[in-house]
């Protein structure tokens, strides 16, 4: 079956969205199905969406060609990129509190695209984006957890959309935290994101993703 067309919204840009933290065949089904651009895997032992390289494997086998696969990472060493991407078949890997000149080591040495995330809570924090130009492939702006958090992402937490509102944003970018079926349309409206990034707002409770939660949204950002 062909992959659904991506929304278009006001500017005839298409609109598409990342699954995040997939742990289930049955969810990766849902996400895939429901026409995900593409699915998150979480390579961070804190995390309850945290994957063992044999898990990957077999989900990541499920993925089809038009479909990426980012894996999700915490300033991680080589060692365990190297595993993920080979078990993972990543696309793309997601770094999280990742210094730009890791950023750009781990880019050298993997030749994937590489994401950087930006954790915003002020317009101060925006300024993170220039030092990714050159680094990564592409910023993320997700919320930024509290100091005493276990995560620095996949918590649920949003930021203020304004903030964006006018940003000249460095690098090509996506928009993740907090976002869910419900808020998706008024985040893009704000921000004008073009690819939309979720995860606990797809969950009945913390690395449990819910089927028709993951179909909701999916239809949302279609809709938009
Ligand atoms: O999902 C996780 O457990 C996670 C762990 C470590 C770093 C990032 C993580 N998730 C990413 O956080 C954002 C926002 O998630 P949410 O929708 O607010 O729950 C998303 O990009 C996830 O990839």
């Amino acid at each position: 079956m062909p992959p659904p067309a991506p929304s278009r919204l006001l500017s005839d840009v298409p609109v598409t969205a990342k699954i995040c933290g997939l742990t289930t065949l049955e969810t990766l089904d849902a996400a895939l199905s429901g026409g995900a651009s593409h699915v998150g895997f979480v390579f961070f032992p804190a995390s309850p969406r945290h994957l063992t390289l044999e898990t990957a494997t077999g989900l990541a086998g499920r993925v089809p060609t038009h479909v990426q696969r980012v894996g999700v990472f915490v300033d991680p060493e080589d060692a365990l990129v190297e595993a993920a991407v080979k078990a993972g078949r990543l696309d793309a890997i997601q770094l999280h509190k990742t210094p730009p000149a890791r950023v750009a080591a781990i880019r050298a040495t993997f030749g994937r695209d590489v994401w950087a995330a930006v954790a915003v809570k002020t317009g101060a924090d925006l300024a993170q984006a220039a030092h990714y130009a050159g680094t990564a492939t592409r910023l993320l702006y997700d919320a930024k957890t509290p100091e005493t958090a276990e995560l620095p992402g996949g918590m649920g937490l949003r930021f203020d959309w304004r903030l964006l509102e006018g940003f000249r944003h460095p690098l090509p970018w996506a928009l993740s935290g907090g976002l869910d079926a419900g808020n998706v349309t008024e985040a893009v409206r704000r921000t004008s994101a073009t690819l939309v990034d979720v995860s606990s707002g797809v969950e009945s409770a913390p690395g449990v993703k819910d089927k028709g939660r993951v179909l909701a949204f999916l239809k949302a950002v279609q809709s938009l």
